[in-house]
């Protein structure tokens, strides 16, 4: 027996499906349900379709909707193509232009997930922003399996990862943090260290799907999970971004412990609704570990601080993944690993960075080569698209997807270390 529960404000009922019922039937019986009831949201639906249940939140709209796309949203995809590959586009080089082909839009133009993201959804950032490395978020998770044939391309492309392959199972790199020494004693050349992964709450859609319900809802969820940790080390306060004063906002960014506002990219993916609503920082007193809600992903768990102790810095965000997983489930997918908003940040999620100067080899004109032969990537001092400051660079694991998180931390260990010994043997 399929069954689909539905939730609204006030009111809670139930709905029982065959299970001969398609998921488009589902969605069409939940939605005349909904007429009937004349209920303004529908708060949950549940439906155990096949392997995997979830629970979204839909507007009536999303529900309304039938499969097939609307012609203005199709118009729009078609547009976007044009937009692409016209002389707007000439100096565009995004992975979502060069696998944006007439034969994808083709066959995708007409999709539409469950919770009613359509292609338009995961190209709009990209068509707006033709400077963009990638240009595609996924709306839901469901949109990587639907929209395969872009997203599988960009993924091999940026990860060089193939459809085969399938992401290593977790390894936190628990009893193994002892392989990671200071790299740079003497604080020669590293001021800090930080690791971040990515999670996703399962059964919420990413960011264009969710409502100010679910932003409010989820937000609860993960508050009470954070006064669950009774850790000292981890212990801290949530700090919801609504109500939180300038002042305080712009020297917790400039101080590298809170996301920015106003990225373009995420505002052209909607992935900016209803904000501040729901969003918000978490951190212990000392600000070495700390948990971002609901900015690009629903969730990044961050430990960080001064130098560069990678296997301190790996082992308090080991223990805090563990304490939160306890308490709120994440979706994770067979083949991709953990599931994120952005393609680039899927399977271990994990980006290790130091912030290091290193000015011998810096001054080099192939140095950005040189890190990318060792797989490292270059951003400046203040996060992604920022340019360095005073010669500092944040210097990073490039690959994310086909390792597990102990090899992401290994890979930006090893390749720093040999940075500086190049440094160290430089003229
Ligand atoms: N090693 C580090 N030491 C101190 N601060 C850091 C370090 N690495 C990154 N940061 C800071 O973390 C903040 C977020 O950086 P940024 O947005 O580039 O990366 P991210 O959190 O990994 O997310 P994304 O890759 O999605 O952009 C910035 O303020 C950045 O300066």
């Amino acid at each position: 027996m399929k069954k689909a529960q539905i939730g609204y404000y006030r009111r809670s009922s139930r709905l029982k499906f065959d299970s001969s019922h398609s998921t488009l039937r589902l969605v069409e019986m939940a939605s005349q349900f909904l007429r009937s009831t004349n209920s303004r949201y529908v708060a949950g639906v549940l439906a155990a379709l096949g392997a995997g249940s979830a629970v979204y939140t839909l507007t009536p709209q999303q529900l309304q909707a039938k499969s097939e796309v609307d012609a203005a949203t199709i118009k729009k995809i078609e547009e976007a193509y044009a937009k692409l590959n016209g002389p707007e586009g000439a100096k565009c080089k995004s992975l979502l232009k060069k696998h944006l082909t007439k034969e994808v839009v083709e066959k995708l133009k007409t999709k539409r997930t469950k919770v009613g993201a359509t292609l338009y959804d995961c190209i709009r950032s990209g068509v707006y922003n033709l400077d963009a490395g990638v240009g595609v978020y996924a709306p839901d998770a469901e949109a990587y399996t639907l929209f395969a044939p872009l997203f599988d391309k960009i993924i091999e492309d940026y990860h060089g990862f193939s459809p085969k392959q399938k992401q290593p199972p977790v390894d936190l790199g628990e009893g193994k943090t002892k392989e990671f020494p200071p790299l740079d004693p003497k604080g020669k050349y590293i001021k800090s260290t930080r690791i971040r992964c990515g999670r996703s709450l399962k059964g919420y859609p990413f960011n264009p799907c969710l409502t100010q319900d679910n932003y409010l809802e989820m937000e609860g969820k993960v508050k009470k999970a954070f006064s669950e940790y009774s850790d000292k080390e981890l212990k801290g306060k949530y700090y919801p971004l609504d109500g939180m004063g300038k002042d305080t906002q712009k020297q917790l960014i400039a101080d590298h412990f809170l996301f920015k506002e106003g990225d373009r990219h995420l505002q052209y993916a909607n992935a900016c609704n209803f904000w501040p609503k729901g969003r918000g920082i978490f951190h212990n007193n000392d600000k070495t570990f700390l948990i971002w809600v609901n900015e690009e992903d629903h969730m990044r768990i961050i430990s960080m601080q001064e130098g560069s102790d990678v296997g301190a810095v790996l082992d308090r965000l080991i223990k805090g993944v563990r304490g939160i997983e306890k308490q709120v489930p994440f979706s994770r997918d067979d083949r991709l690993g953990w599931l994120t908003f952005c393609p680039t940040n899927l399977g271990s999620t994990v980006r290790a960075s130091v912030h290091i100067a290193l000015p011998k080899l810096a001054a080099r004109k192939d140095f950005i080569e040189i890190c990318e032969k060792l797989n490292l990537q270059v951003r400046g001092i203040h996060g992604e698209h920022s340019d360095s400051v005073g010669g500092v660079y944040d210097i990073s694991n490039k690959a994310r997807l086909g390792l597990s998180e102990y090899q992401a931390v290994k890979q930006m260990y090893d390749g720093v270390k040999k940075l500086i010994e190049m440094e160290e043997k430089q003229k």
